[in-house]
């Protein structure tokens, strides 16, 4: 029976720490750090991952702004939303939540924000400071981030080890696959159009599963005493599932992250810790 890793129990832990630490920050610097959130549209999922987003800063403290924008908002509009942004002096980070409405290109305002307020880690230049591991110069994706974390907080060996992602996203699959590398992991990425996906999958010492296909991922594609991360979230009549058959392969593996409860809460913790961050950059200290 796999150890259970618990992005509640460790979001909880993280989170104190920051909140002791955004209160010293207030002392200092005289303000709080701000996160400010665009959020397009009216997607019921983002709507949920907003609201707990500006509550968990509430929590440690957090200044949250909130932008609310119509669906039908033009590009140049959220371009110039995020160009005000940047020239705000009390805003420390800034995040657009996705998926954008179709009509618009998350590339080019994720591009408008200027890297040191992107606390989600996705304009080029902190993808760039990621793939060469200057992880202390930039921001780095929340999830992936989160994913190591739990590396870290539960011993968990890299070095050497065979490590499959599954999902080469932007967000989530390139930078875990990369992070993966830099702490010396032999990686393998694959996805939707890789052919025998279980022959990789039984192979993994470390397996990542980030494609939003419910239970992809069944006992039998797992190697006995695997660390298995499930990124995925899908919500299947009414019940939120990850990417892997939790019940039959935690028999398996030798530690798991639960589908709710896992990665998802560990995201929304490596945001505060990204916006304390780049307060502190910004602040110089
Ligand atoms: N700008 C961004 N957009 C998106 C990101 C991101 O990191 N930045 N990631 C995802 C959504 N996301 C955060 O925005 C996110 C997803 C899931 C969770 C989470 O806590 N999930 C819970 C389940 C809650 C539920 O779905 O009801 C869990 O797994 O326990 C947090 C954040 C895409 N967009």
């Amino acid at each position: 029976m796999a150890v259970i890793l618990d992005g509640k129990e460790l979001s909880k832990k993280i989170r104190g720490k920051l909140k002791e630490e955004v209160k010293e920050l207030k002392e200092k610097a005289g303000r709080p750090p701000a996160l400010a959130v665009v959020l397009v549209g009216n997607d019921p999922a983002s709507e949920i991952y907003v609201r707990n987003k500006i509550k968990a800063c509430g929590e440690v403290g957090i200044r949250s702004i909130e932008r609310r924008l119509p669906a039908n908002t033009l590009q140049e509009e959220l371009n110039q939303v995020v160009r005000e942004l940047n020239e705000d002096d009390t805003v420390d980070g800034i995040i657009v939540q996705l998926p954008l409405p179709e009509h618009l290109s998350c590339r080019e305002v994720i591009n408008y924000i200027s890297p040191e307020k992107d606390v989600d880690g996705f304009h080029p230049v902190n993808a760039g400071k990621c793939l060469l591991g200057l992880y202390d110069e930039g921001l780095m994706p929340c999830t992936p981030a989160g994913v190591m974390k739990f590396f870290e907080e539960y011993g968990i060996e890299l070095q050497g080890k065979n490590a499959v992602m599954v999902g080469h996203s932007n967000i989530v699959g390139k930078p875990l696959a990369n992070m993966l590398l830099n702490a010396n992991a032999t990686v393998s990425v694959c996805h939707v159009y890789t052919d025998d996906l279980a022959h990789y999958t039984r192979n993994a010492d470390i397996l990542c599963v980030a494609t939003g296909v419910p239970h992809l991922i069944k006992a039998d594609m797992v190697k006995e005493g695997a660390v298995v991360i499930d990124i995925g979230i899908s919500r299947v009549n009414g019940k939120i599932v990850g990417d892997v058959d939790f019940e039959r392969v935690k028999e398996k593996a030798s530690a798991i992250t639960p589908v709710p409860g896992g990665v998802g809460p560990m995201t929304i913790t490596m945001l505060l810790y990204n916006t304390v961050k780049a307060f502190k950059m910004r602040m110089g200290y």
